[in-house]
């Protein structure tokens, strides 16, 4: 093997003399560009100040203007590419690769795989792209013969040999020779490291079923059900930039957005995507999805709303909230407003400038005056086709009115040109067609000005939707076999809640889908992917409500029934049924993960004791200490606790401190307040994490991992019932190597049931 190693670094060495060959080069070429760009943009910059004090000269300076800006796209652009490249060499050189294989097509071939391509002068590929198609045989085989897809169907060659390579700084630290789809030394290494404040990439131990969710293109709707730490989220982002080096010309980041569960994981995972050399995709929290959409309404978070259920929530408004959550309420909002008239509708002017544009009487009367076989959405269309007609009727009497042609005259010349930016051409520009070109202006000018008048129109923000919606609870009193008195105290909490601008989880979906129902607006055509990480805790009316949202984006959904909020736990071909159905996928398809790779058995093997099946969970074989449990009382608590953090911060960097809600973290860091840990407490408002010892709540750790965990009272007080399994399942498989529980009092059942997993101190 040692006379091996030595041709491997042979062989890498050359590479890296080519990457830094190829970097010089690149480095130059950016240069040129960039001082390029800037010679460029100083020449438009100079170009647009000349000429245009006469109104007559900057119609001619126009066009210029508009040559001049379109060579600044393209320089622009041009260095950005260069940019790129640097950064992709950069990237590439301290570890070029990490896989080869040899294979058997029509001759032997030995095929090198890394983060990016990279060819030789002769365009030979010295490095393969872990995402190219051939690459796929490194992940899904065996060796023997092996099928790979290619844009010209599946190919089968004969797999040779399966090399793996550790390399840091340009030198091969360990390589291994492997039977397996990618071999256990290497993910063995990977797993061992110690946390890092942000998440790493994956590519060179993706493992087989992992690489499934990564290069599935085909269906509409794939359905990811994992358990804790099976590597979900690195599956999404590898996902993402497998999707993005694939359809490289007609999909961009901005195409795709990933519904995270909390603020502090965007940060948490946002390197994964620039470590690819992809930029990120959109990241969004529901909470900050709706809220964007309900503006100037606090929608409650998922948090608040579980933080609530710990301390209210009776029969009625479980049973009122359950029906709001089934995708059977998206039904019931279509039939209610089949069945509105012009008197129901609640129609609201629409105002410009502190007056009255478009009064809720001409909406009416138009609306009513409507042949009642249309359907409703079909005259509220017809409706907003009207009043747009009114609105340029409006502006084209208005062309003249005092305060415009006075705002025209105040208008500087860059104003100006603006006003007129890509209307201007040889007629227009001439002298003799003043008149016209001033009627022009003024006519973007009052479009400009009226801007919200149409989006008002456009979006059909001419409806009191809160008074809609809270007709439709009034509606469903009537029209649901649950108790009308149950819906209207649901109306009634609507109501309050709205004048302290704020609304229950529950019901912001179904609102938007009625106020999307009556205004066809409220959809967005431009995203082509929606991943929607712990998928578990929405609801299906949520869902489909972002179904409705992006109606040409392909689906992903991930999570883990087991470490449900609310919900009881789903089995797999159920869950997919559900939402096959419910999407009306026409290729749904689902990946199983059972494997856990963030945890150490020890931790694992009590975990999955926690769960009614968890006997399912396989844990990636690395070993660690057993978890423990120290059982303590009130007295002697906060030493307790301060010495078991002492204790996990002598091994490990991060040790997090997780606790059932928010106030009993708020009470971990009073208690450790006197102390002198450098600890940080954590909020859902927060986005990053800076000190080594972190309390939060459970929730707020989802989708996070930390080298050691300590779980703050696990009691039988603090835990009661049944949902301490779901809970203390999350909990404990948020660390990484070190798990220790700390009871105020006797523990609770759950635990007790599964003694013999733990250490008890
Ligand atoms: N193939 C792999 N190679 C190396 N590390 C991996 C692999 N798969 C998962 N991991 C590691 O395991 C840990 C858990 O992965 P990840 O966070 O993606 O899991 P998850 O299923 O989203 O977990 P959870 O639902 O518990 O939040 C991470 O540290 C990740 O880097």
């Amino acid at each position: 093997m040692d006379e091996e190693k030595v041709k491997e670094q042979a062989r890498l060495d050359k590479v890296v003399a080519v990457i830094d060959d190829q970097l010089e080069t690149a480095k130059e070429v950016y240069a040129d560009a960039h001082a390029e760009t800037r010679a460029v943009e100083g020449n438009y910059l100079d170009n647009i100040s000349i000429n245009t004090i006469e109104l007559d000269d900057a119609m001619e300076t126009n066009a210029e203007v508009q040559q001049q800006r379109n060579i600044v796209a393209r320089v622009v652009e041009t260095e950005t590419i260069m940019r790129k490249n640097v950064e992709t060499l950069t990237n590439l050189r301290p570890s070029p690769y990490f896989g080869r294989i040899d294979i058997m097509e029509e001759d032997r071939d030995t095929l090198y795989i890394g983060l990016a391509s990279l060819q030789d002068e002769k365009q030979g590929f010295l490095i393969y792209d872990w995402r190219a198609p051939i690459s796929g045989i490194y992940y899904n085989g065996t060796l023997g013969p092996v099928n790979y897809e290619t844009p010209a169907g599946e190919e089968t060659v004969e797999l040779l040999k399966k090399r793996q390579f550790n390399i840091t700084d340009s030198q091969i630290v360990n390589m291994f020779d492997t039977d397996e789809t990618v071999g256990d030394e290497m993910l063995q290494y990977a797993l061992g490291q110690a946390s890092d404040s942000t998440m790493r990439n994956i590519v060179a131990t993706i493992q087989q079923e992992q690489n499934m969710i990564i290069r599935d293109t085909h269906s509409d709707l794939l359905v990811v059900q994992g358990v804790a730490g099976s590597g979900k989220t690195s599956a999404i982002l590898q996902r993402i930039a497998f999707l993005l080096f694939h359809a490289r010309e007609e999909l961009n980041s901005d195409q795709i957005v990933l519904f995270s569960p909390n603020r502090l994981f965007s940060s948490y995972i946002a390197d994964v995507l620039p470590s690819l050399g992809e930029r990120n995709m959109r990241q969004v929290t529901l909470a900050e999805f709706l809220s964007a959409r309900l503006e100037g309404l606090k929608v409650q978070t998922i948090f608040e709303r579980y933080e609530q259920g710990n301390h209210q929530g009776g029969h009625a408004s479980q049973a009122i909230q359950t029906k709001l959550e089934a995708a059977s309420i998206l039904k019931h909002l279509a039939a209610y407003v089949d069945q509105l008239t012009a008197e129901t509708i609640h129609f609201t002017d629409i105002n410009f400038q502190g007056n009255v544009f478009f009064g809720r009487e001409a909406m009416v009367k138009i609306f009513s005056e409507l042949p009642q076989a249309y359907s409703v959405r079909e005259r509220v269309a017809q409706t907003q086709k009207r009043l747009d007609e009114r609105l340029l009727r409006r502006i084209n009497r208005m062309i003249n009115d005092d305060w415009v042609v006075e705002a025209l005259n105040n208008m500087d010349r860059y104003q100006y040109n603006d006003l007129l930016a890509g209307q201007l051409d040889e007629t227009i520009a001439d002298e003799e067609n003043m008149p016209a070109t001033m009627a022009i202006a003024s006519h973007h000018f009052l479009e400009r000005s009226l801007q919200s008048v149409a989006d008002a129109i456009y979006n059909g923000f001419f409806f009191d939707i809160y008074e809609q919606y809270s007709d439709f609870l009034a509606y469903m009193a009537k029209h649901s076999e649950l108790p009308a008195d149950w819906w209207l105290a649901k109306q009634e909490r609507f109501l309050r809640e709205l004048e302290y601008h704020r609304i229950d989880l529950e019901d912001a979906s179904p609102l938007l889908y009625l106020r999307d129902l009556l205004s066809g607006a409220g959809t967005n055509q431009q995203m082509r992917y929606v991943f929607v990480d712990e998928m578990q805790d929405y609801s299906m009316a949520q869902l489909l409500y972002l179904q409705h949202a992006f109606p040409t984006a392909k689906f992903t959904l991930l999570g883990d029934s087991e470490q449900a909020l609310f919900r009881e736990i789903e089995q797999p071909q159920a869950l997919l049924t559900k939402y096959s159905r419910a999407f009306a996928a026409k290729n749904p398809a689902m990946v199983v993960l059972n494997k856990a790779y963030r945890s150490t058995q020890e931790i694992m093997a009590f975990a999955k004791a926690l769960l009614p099946d968890g006997q399912q969970i396989t844990a990636f074989t690395r070993s660690g200490k057993q978890p423990s449990i120290l059982v303590t009382n009130h007295v002697n608590q906060a030493s307790v606790l301060e010495s078991a953090i002492d204790s996990a911060m002598n091994d490990w960097g991060t040790v997090a401190i997780l606790t059932k809600t928010q106030a009993q973290a708020n009470q971990v860091a009073t208690l450790l307040a006197d102390s002198k840990l450098d600890y940080q407490l954590l909020s859902a408002d927060d986005r990053t994490r800076t000190a080594p010892v972190l309390i939060m709540p459970i929730y707020l750790a989802k989708g996070l991992e930390f080298d050691a965990v300590i779980g703050f009272d696990v009691s039988q007080a603090n835990y009661p019932n049944q949902i301490a399994n779901g809970l203390l399942y999350t909990l404990a498989s948020r660390a990484m190597h070190e798990l220790v529980l700390l009871s105020v009092g006797p523990a609770t059942e759950a635990i007790n049931r599964v003694a013999e997993t733990l250490v008890w101190k």
